[in-house]
């Protein structure tokens, strides 16, 4: 492979002229005056981000950081008015003894256009950042990758190849087109960073700014636990169970940070800490002593072999002492090591006579027991009750925290707890990465990061084939190399080259026969998403507690029967995604590729279920859309979206005079039956997709509206009723504002919840449609209602003058209709996005546009089997909430309302 100096620097013409034109804005120009200002205007600083800049030191500045780009485009771009131009800020390393850790950001040009919706909404919301979009993924993305210390040449070449030392070709931004900064300097931690500042200064021109290996470590524990919502678990007997860690709760705690050797350090706070003890029997004792007792060549090799030992066969346990006894008087078992390699010393035979694979799981459990209780005596010393273990000694590897957990729990007695990090090995490398003065990370919320599993490398065989990570043509020939090996994929997530460790590689001989996995140290870090604009929705009851799936996946026969729902709607799925696109041979390749990239995750969860963090239902469903995403299918329903979406919107005109014609009470239970009824056409059920074959959607609406029957088998519409009516003379007053999160295309939203829409804002409501952001199955997104709105509104007054006064129908020439001339009251109806991809919705994460308009709300109304049974059906909120939706799953009926498919729900909770 060609050296650093020597390689190719990948850029294209489209690149250079874009960043030409960002590089030009003269200030001195009206034209270019005016764009600063818009700019300025449109970009407000993320919330609860502190901005400051630095004078001198390279940084990262996220101040007035703004999320452009079009929905349609797959990597939507986060804009940095205020970065500077030294952004070797985007890396940081940390060079241990065996392995070199890396942490970087990629952003994206922004490519924005100019939403009218988003503007009058944000009028009318009072939103002041104009132009602030959010997105379920943006430009801005943290990065973890590591390379073995000895193969420092391929870590160099990394560097290069996607010039991280000097701005990174990911981020084709008005900023890299500067030549190699001979001063640029990249952060450091760890002893490498002294050793080979040389080496780093004559291959790559760049200076190792070094930072206190302890203040690193103390820093990335910290960001890890406050931002990362499933960072930290705890792992007994195989099962790995998340921790959620109250911020103001964190303090204090134990940090072991388990490298080559171990460091064990008592954090009080943020760079509050105390290096209180360690070990030097760690990480490369055990890969020392292994190499020399076992011949193996790898880390990893000798973990693998680990996995198949019995260590029976070298330690000397309580039973061999005591004739197969337990020891009770002292609570030890028979089967607890009495004395690691014991028995080598009272049996006459010769290294060769004992198996490796025994050898080396003796010297892991010695070693990790040894720490085990180093560390709970520390924990006593300091009266912790908690232990954090991090470090790749780890890797993720079950065995060892196995160990490490039951040596804690067994001499504290249950009262200390070992606890892992899902980024175990990258505390260093992310404190380096901190260490930049004020580049916002330090500021970032939970909610603002989003975590996503991408195919991604660009890797094979070991070398590096460039261009780096994200090009979907790698990709796609990356997942067919495995086609033509005819070899199962069970590790859909390798990002760095084979022959380094951890993070990667199909090449790795699996654990598990014959199968290609990753290594044994699957560690399953994904690439953190930045999205600034994302927020907890304001109208939850209770935030801490809520948790948005209903179905529990750590049940197994769940998992199973999920999985094998999703892997069986995978060839239509495929269908529809290469019809989307015109069915040619690059749709071809791209949906084979998608297949075969979700098929690998479906398997990887299924073997390790936690293996991406919590997993529930809702996760894999966003998963698939993901994945749909990453191999470039925009909108793979696009087209029946439209079909349904004109055949409904034809009979809407019957459908509102057959309403009008209705006493007010009859009229509320048409309009609730009518929704349940249309939530029928959802593209994501099988038993549903069948139906459709039988007639065409208006007879399968009829259908399914003739045989509405009350009590549904949730039923609470006597009381919604009642808040909406009143009883006797009582008129209540109306809701301030209703909150429709709206499902599916067609029927489903044109037949279903605009009439509901209408009847709110009959009655003075103002309305804000709550849709999708990005496309998810035959989902409606917020990008395509205003048109629908538009055309329903020619025929309805009621629609048409809240559109206008809502500012959605700014070009649309709309002339009513349906003569429904009362109460021309001037109640908005509004759209806004939701800040999601996917059937359902995490409240945890909404767009700001959505959180600005659940301010003023008192009624939210959320509608679908996604967003309203796999999602939320447990939420509690602070105003009233209707939860709407036919039940389209025969065993989700069963076990969730005791019920049947096509049953219904119509559950009406008051305001908490
Ligand atoms: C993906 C869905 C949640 C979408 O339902 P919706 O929110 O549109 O009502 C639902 O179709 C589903 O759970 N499908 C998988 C189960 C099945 O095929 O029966
Ligand atoms: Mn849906």
């Amino acid at each position: 492979m060609a050296g650093p100096r020597e390689s190719p620097i990948l850029e294209t013409n489209d690149i250079k002229e874009e960043r030409r034109e960002e590089v030009s804005l003269d200030k001195n120009k009206p034209e270019d005056k005016e764009r600063e200002r818009e700019r300025d205007n449109n970009m407000a600083p993320p919330a609860g981000s502190s901005i400051h800049r630095s004078s001198s030191r390279p940084q990262l500045d996220l101040s007035k950081a703004a999320i452009q780009g079009n929905s349609e485009e797959r990597d939507p771009t986060i804009l940095l008015p205020n970065q500077s131009d030294d952004i070797s800020s985007h890396l940081a390393l940390d060079i241990g003894g065996s392995l070199i850790k890396l942490v970087y950001f990629s952003r994206h040009e922004d490519h924005s256009t100019d939403d009218k919706r988003k503007k009058n909404v944000k009028e009318r919301l009072g939103i002041s950042n104009g132009n602030r979009r959010s997105y379920p993924i943006l430009g801005g993305r943290l990065h973890f990758v590591k390379f073995e210390t000895h193969k420092i040449n391929e870590c160099l070449d990394f560097i290069y190849s996607k010039r991280l030392h000097h701005g990174g070709i990911d981020s084709h931004s008005w900023l890299t087109d500067a030549p190699t900064n001979e001063n640029a300097t990249i952060k450091a931690t760890g002893g490498g960073a002294y050793k080979f500042a040389d080496f780093f200064r004559q291959r790559l021109g760049v200076t190792l700014d070094k930072e206190d290996e302890m203040d690193c470590l103390v820093a990335g524990a910290n960001f890890l636990l406050k931002a990362i919502r499933h960072e930290a678990f705890t792992h007994r007997e195989g099962q790995k169970e998340f921790v959620q860690i109250d911020h103001n709760e964190l303090f204090p705690y134990l940090l072991v940070n388990i490298g080559s050797g171990v460091s064990m350090i008592k954090v009080d706070g943020d760079g509050k800490f105390q290096r209180v003890s360690g070990t030097n029997v760690g990480g490369g004792t055990y890969w020392g002593l292994g190499r020399l007792l076992t011949k193996c060549k790898s880390f990893d090799e000798l973990l693998e072999l680990s996995q198949r030992g019995d260590n029976r066969t070298i330690d000397m346990l309580v039973g061999d002492i005591y004739g197969g006894m337990d020891y009770s008087k002292i609570g030890l078992s028979a089967s607890t090591i009495a004395s690691s390699f014991g028995k080598a010393i009272s049996e006459n035979k010769e290294l060769g006579d004992y198996r490796p694979e025994d050898i080396s799981l003796s010297l892991l459990r010695m070693i990790s027991y040894n720490i085990g209780q180093i560390s709970y005596l520390n924990a006593l010393r300091f009266g912790l009750k908690r232990i954090f273990f991090g470090g790749f000694f780890i890797r993720g590897h079950a065995y060892t925290m196995d160990t490490i957990s039951f040596a804690v729990k067994f001499w504290s007695k249950g009262e200390a707890q070992a606890m892992f990090l899902r980024h175990e090995g990258f505390l260093g490398a992310l404190g380096a990465f901190m260490s930049h003065e004020k580049h916002g990370l330090d500021d970032v919320m939970v909610h603002q990061l989003v975590e996503r599993f991408p195919m991604g490398a660009p890797y094979t065989g070991g070398k590096i084939h460039g261009p780096p990570l994200g090009d979907l043509n790698e990709k796609i020939s990356w997942m067919e190399k495995f086609v033509l090996k005819g070899t199962e994929i069970i590790a859909p997530v390798p990002m760095a080259p084979p022959g380094t460790t951890g993070l990667g590689g199909f090449e790795v001989p699996s654990s598990k026969g014959g199968t290609l996995r990753s290594d044994a140290s699957a560690l399953n870090v994904g690439v953190l998403h930045l999205v600034p604009t994302l927020e907890v929705f304001p109208l939850l009851a209770d935030p801490k507690m809520y948790e948005p799936n209903t179905i529990d996946l750590t049940d197994h026969g769940e998992l199973e029967y999920w999985f094998t729902v999703l892997s069986e709607h995978l060839p239509d799925l495929v269908d529809k995604a290469v019809a989307s696109e015109g069915g040619t041979e690059d749709a071809k390749r791209r949906g084979d590729a998608f297949a075969r990239a979700f098929s690998a995750h479906l398997a990887r969860l299924m073997e390790e279920p936690t293996a991406y963090g919590k997993l529930g239902l809702a996760n894999l469903l966003e998963l698939r859309e993901e994945c749909l995403r990453e191999f470039q299918f925009v909108d793979a329903y696009r087209s029946i979206k439209q079909r349904e979406n004109e055949a409904s919107l034809a009979v809407l005109p019957d459908l509102l005079m057959e309403l009008d014609s209705m006493s007010e009470e009859a009229r509320l239970l048409t309009l609730i039956e009518g929704v349940l009824a249309a939530n029928i056409f959802d593209w994501g059920s099988r038993a549903c997709v069948d139906l459709y074959n039988k007639g065409t959607i208006i007879e399968i609406y009829r259908m399914s509206r003739d045989k509405m029957q009350r009590p549904w088998r949730v039923d609470d519409f006597d009381v919604f009723k009642e808040r909406m009516l009143g009883s006797g003379d009582q008129k209540p007053r109306p809701h301030k504002r209703a909150l429709l999160f709206v499902d599916n295309s067609g029927a489903d939203v044109v037949l279903g919840m605009l009439p509901l829409a209408r009847e709110l804002l009959r009655r003075g409501t103002e309305v804000v449609l709550v849709a999708n952001s990005l496309p998810a199955l035959n989902d409606v997104t917020a990008m395509e209602l205003p048109d629908i709105v538009a055309e329903a509104a020619k025929h309805c007054d009621v629609l048409r003058r809240a559109a206008e006064a809502g500012g959605l129908l700014v070009d649309a020439m709309v002339s009513g209709q349906d003569g429904s001339k009362e109460s021309s009251s001037l109640v908005p109806l509004m759209v806004v996005e939701n800040g999601c991809g996917s059937p359902c919705i995490d409240l945890r994460q909404v767009s700001s546009e959505l959180a600005a308009a659940a301010k003023d709300a008192d009624l939210i109304i959320l509608e679908g089997m996604g967003r309203a049974l796999h999602t939320n059906f447990n939420a509690r909120f602070k105003c009233n909430a209707l939860k709407l939706a036919m039940v389209k799953n025969q065993r989700l009926a069963e076990k969730l309302i005791k019920g049947n498919i096509y049953d219904c729900v119509c559950r009406y909770e008051p305001a908490r």
